[in-house]
């Protein structure tokens, strides 16, 4: 992707009047991911992530900028995405009717795969998810998580180059989120398939993807390898400590620490030095400051402290 520009127009409300400013939710995107990449998309709601993976699937125009797709131009020729690509968008609307085996089967069909090739691959990707026992239930009727592990085996179905997923394992459990990202990893690994994975999830990204970029406000702030985008914050370590009541501010030891904390409720969150963070580990785990503590946690930095550092708003990016 080279140069992507895409500004939604303004919403229009009563008498075709507009009521607020046009979005531009691509602002100059440049992004080349490799063959056989596990390649992320980070940033918070309205970063412009799934604006930017329709434009890819060839479902939305760009209004500049090119995309060359294994040598295809997309933006002269949206429709080959279908042939080479396969999309999980966020939304299952089109095969909710259908049951769990059927979508899967009318996938590798609409795909280009003889019945009894379909049948084999809906077989085999159904064992491969754990869907067997949900084989026969419609997708209207499944729970939220299993109705996106349904879609995720639609995606994997018939074996297309390239996936690009919308955030696949939204409200799956860690069980349906290690089966897809273990059938993810086996078709990179087998046929060298590439993916384009949207998330917000930084702990997935981080153990997942090969390379990232950071979004914000339509533009790509950061891209790199989760472990070199790390080493932009150095080698700080986040402190969070949850106070039981009130933070006892009494204690010299404790007020010191506060004027680099940032509070929310109960919780103070505080990026320092490895030395600096041992001590106040030592400091908070003793005598009256322990018995104020309700809990502590010491973490290297993560994708969510690269995205504060880089000046993100810190809202929407989820740590579990
Ligand atoms: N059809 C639309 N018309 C007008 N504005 C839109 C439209 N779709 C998205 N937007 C706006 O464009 C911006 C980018 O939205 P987009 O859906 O690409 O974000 P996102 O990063 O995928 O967010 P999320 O994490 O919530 O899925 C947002 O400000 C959004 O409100």
């Amino acid at each position: 992707m080279r140069g992507l520009v895409k500004t939604y127009p303004a919403p229009r409300g009563r008498r075709r009047r507009s009521t607020g400013a046009p979005v531009l939710a691509s602002d100059g995107v440049d992004i080349e991911v490799a063959a056989g990449e596990i390649f992320g998309l980070l940033g918070p709601n309205g970063a412009g992530k799934t604006t930017l993976v329709r434009q890819l699937t060839g479902l939305l125009r760009p209004d500049r900028g090119s995309i060359d797709l294994l040598g295809h131009d997309l933006v002269r020729h949206p429709r080959r995405a279908a042939r080479l690509l396969a999309y999980l968008g966020q939304e299952s609307g089109a095969l909710d009717e259908l049951t769990v085996a059927l979508a899967a089967e009318t996938t590798g069909r609409l795909r280009g795969l003889e019945p009894a090739a379909a049948r084999r691959e809906r077989d085999a990707v159904l064992d491969e998810l754990g869907l067997g026992p949900l084989a026969g239930r419609p997708l209207k009727q499944l729970s939220g998580g299993q109705r996106r592990l349904a879609c995720v085996a639609t995606a994997l179905v018939a074996g297309r180059p390239v996936l690009v997923l919308d955030e696949p394992t939204t409200g799956m459990d860690p069980v349906a989120r290690r089966a897809v990202w273990a059938a993810i990893d086996r078709r990179r690994a087998e046929h060298g398939t590439t993916v384009v994975l949207v998330t917000h999830n930084v702990i997935e990204a981080e153990t997942v993807l090969d390379r990232v970029a950071v979004l914000e406000t339509g533009r790509v702030i950061a891209c790199d390898t989760p472990g070199g985008l790390k080493a932009l914050v150095g080698d700080e370590v986040r402190l969070d400590l949850v106070w039981r009541d009130e933070a006892p501010l009494w204690l010299p030891a404790v007020a010191a620490l506060r004027p680099g904390a940032v509070e929310a409720g109960r919780r103070w969150t505080l990026r320092l030095p490895p030395e600096r963070a041992r001590a106040a580990v030592t400091e908070v785990t003793t005598g009256p400051a322990f018995a104020a503590l309700d809990d502590f946690t010491l973490a290297t930095p993560t994708l969510e402290d690269v995205y504060l550092a880089l000046g993100g708003q810190g809202e929407g990016l989820v740590r579990a």
